[in-house]
């Protein structure tokens, strides 16, 4: 069965003031599977992923041109819906940031928001996403403790629970393990894995062995261009460029 293709990218470019960060990508990201996203320090990865939900739009001094669709509809049409956009696709960040609320409430607050008022449907909710996150055992039993009592990679769990509370299609992860602990981080890695069957999944990581342990495609991003794109497989063994060669073996970045 082919895959749809949830992202398309073309002459993709990103400027905040004058400074060009992203120029001319084009990608295409398709459907149940994870993407990462790699390379040096600054070479626009979190530029790029925060494009897909227009979450780039809060910068004040950002600019997109050319195109960027998601399921066959340019983002930045005037018709496109914001806040349905990153209800579609939702964002887990670096550094794990519950809302100062009950465990309960960090994952019932997106649903609220949507319009759901009913306890029971609000409970299914929870409990839905914190399994689906892998929390729900751990944390089951105190669900009205604040989030902040919780350990950083559950923290982060939890963070990943809120974004499957409101069913999105797309999860954007902006390197979230890069403060965890390489337990939390395995087990945010196998939540990964199994969280591609269904969902899309796109991640900015600096760590290349998580890339090749749980991405089916990696994108390899130098000076805000894509000099490499392809499977994870082929990329990390049969690099087709010198320079995705060099990061890949840590002669630079
Ligand atoms: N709000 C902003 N205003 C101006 N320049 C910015 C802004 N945010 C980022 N930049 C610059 O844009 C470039 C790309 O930043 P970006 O965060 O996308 O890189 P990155 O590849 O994700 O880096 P890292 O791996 O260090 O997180 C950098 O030179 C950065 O300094």
């Amino acid at each position: 069965m082919t895959k749809q293709t949830v992202y398309s990218a073309r002459n993709l470019e990103i400027y905040y003031g004058k400074d060009q960060i992203i120029k001319g990508v084009d990608i295409d990201i398709e459907e149940n599977e994870v993407t990462a996203i790699i390379g040096p320090s600054g070479c626009g990865k979190s530029t790029f992923l925060k494009t897909l939900n227009r979450m780039i739009d809060t910068i004040s001094n950002s600019k997109v041109l050319g195109e960027i669709s998601y399921r066959g509809q340019n983002i930045y049409d005037e018709k496109t819906n914001v806040v349905t956009l990153r209800q579609h696709v939702g964002m887990v960040f670096q550094k794990p940031n519950p809302f100062p609320k009950s465990i309960y409430e960090n994952i019932a607050f997106g649903p609220k928001i949507h319009g759901i008022r009913d306890k029971k449907k609000l409970d299914e909710i929870v409990e839905k996403s914190l399994r689906a996150a892998a929390l729900w055992d751990e944390v089951k039993d105190k669900l009205n403790t604040s989030a902040f009592s919780l350990s950083g990679g559950q923290q982060q769990r939890l963070c990943i629970a809120r974004a499957l509370a409101v069913e999105p299609d797309v999860l954007l992860m902006d390197e979230p393990c890069s403060a965890l602990d390489p337990i939390a981080t395995a087990r945010i890695e196998d939540l990964i894995i199994g969280l591609k069957e269904k969902y899309t999944i796109i991640i900015v990581t600096h760590n290349m062995q998580q890339a090749a342990r749980i991405s089916q495609k990696t994108a390899f991003f130098l000076n805000g261009h894509i000099i490499e794109y392809g499977d994870t497989a082929q990329i990390f063994t049969k690099p087709k460029n010198s320079k995705t060669e060099d990061y890949i073996t840590g002669r630079f970045g």
